[in-house]
């Protein structure tokens, strides 16, 4: 058992599960039994790598941290039978090789939250965007998002059948985010990014409102995030009260660490302690730094943000 700090562990098993949950998700699709169900709202839906996802991140995290709080987007299905493969007490090397910041040395295991997004971009996985999907981890401490694991599990897909596929992403405020290449947008553009199957008049109002260059609908939150980090889009501009704590809790605490600000649409930050409501109520918006979040804040019409409540 690793002697490291409890925040610095959970960051670390984090990290090794959601490389199982890749596998899980892979081999799921590739399979080809997905097991939709429609969860009733606009392109709202759950499928077999959904749930198994959930079960897998659930029941490790629950193993190895009995006193964490876990909260998971899918209902409990009643199926607790989980593969005794699925349960995953490894700890990364690749996180445990860091100092955990001074500031969380001390945190105890009631001061944590944990959000867990089995899949992200459920409605792309099923329609075969896989590189849209990611399977989000986002650990909250008193309140605030300070570690997240975003795993892409078909990044390089595209890279012919040799590539070996999948990446996994991640950050603890005060350490930084590894696991990708951080880049500046490029100059004399103004890339958004924002949803592709959840638009609204809203939603489509803000991102014009910002004066886009060019226009990125993708799935996911945390795929959106990642477009962020990696220079490819200039902010992520989601105006509507669709996302829950579990999308943005992961993708948030890595773009902060990378020196980036994730808030709802007005400037708040979000809450992610126990009681929380899941809803993110006041919409998203992220740039890759704080001084660029401002410009978009005053460019989305106060009628569009009258209509998005305060998270
Ligand atoms: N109107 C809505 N209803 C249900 N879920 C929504 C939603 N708007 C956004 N979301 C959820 O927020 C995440 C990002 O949305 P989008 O891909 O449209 O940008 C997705 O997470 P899941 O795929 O994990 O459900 C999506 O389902
Ligand atoms: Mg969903
Ligand atoms: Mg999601
Ligand atoms: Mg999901």
């Amino acid at each position: 058992m690793s002697s490291a700090p409890l925040l610095l562990r959970l960051v670390a098993n984090s990290v090794s599960i959601s490389h199982r949950v890749g596998n899980i998700v892979r081999d799921i699709m590739k399979k080809g039994e997905l097991g939709i169900i429609d969860k009733g709202g606009k392109n709202d839906f759950q499928t077999e790598a959904d749930r198994s996802g959930q079960r897998c991140i659930l029941a490790s995290l629950h193993r190895m941290f009995p006193k964490v709080c876990l909260f998971g987007e899918e209902e409990e299905d009643g199926n607790d039978q989980v593969p005794a493969d699925w349960i995953v007490g490894e700890m990364s090397e690749d996180v445990l090789r860091h100092k955990l910041p001074a500031q969380y040395a001390n945190v105890k295991d009631e001061d944590i939250t944990v959000w867990v997004d089995p899949l992200d971009g459920t409605a792309e996985y099923t329609q075969g965007l896989l590189d849209h999907v990611t399977v989000l981890i986002g650990i909250a401490v008193k309140g605030e998002a300070v570690a997240g694991v975003v795993y892409q599990p078909y990044f390089n897909y595209q890279a012919g059948a040799d590539a070996a596929l999948g990446r996994c992403i991640w950050g603890i405020i005060g350490l930084g985010s590894f696991g990708f290449e951080p880049k500046s947008p490029p100059e004399g553009k103004n890339i958004i990014t924002t949803t592709r199957s959840h638009g609204t008049r809203a939603v489509v109002e803000a991102v014009e409102k910002c004066e886009p260059t060019d226009v990125l609908r993708v799935g996911g939150a945390g795929h959106k995030v990642l477009l962020v980090l990696e220079g490819k889009a200039h902010a992520y501009v989601f105006a509507s009260p669709g996302c829950k704590k579990w999308d943005t809790c992961a993708p948030e605490a890595v773009l902060h660490a990378a020196g980036g600000k994730l808030t709802d649409i007005h400037g708040n930050k979000f809450q992610y302690g126990p009681t929380v409501q899941r809803r993110n109520t006041g919409g998203v918006l992220a740039t890759p730094t704080v001084e660029a979040h401002k410009w978009y804040l005053d460019h989305i019409p106060q009628d569009v943000k009258d209509t998005l409540p305060r998270s």
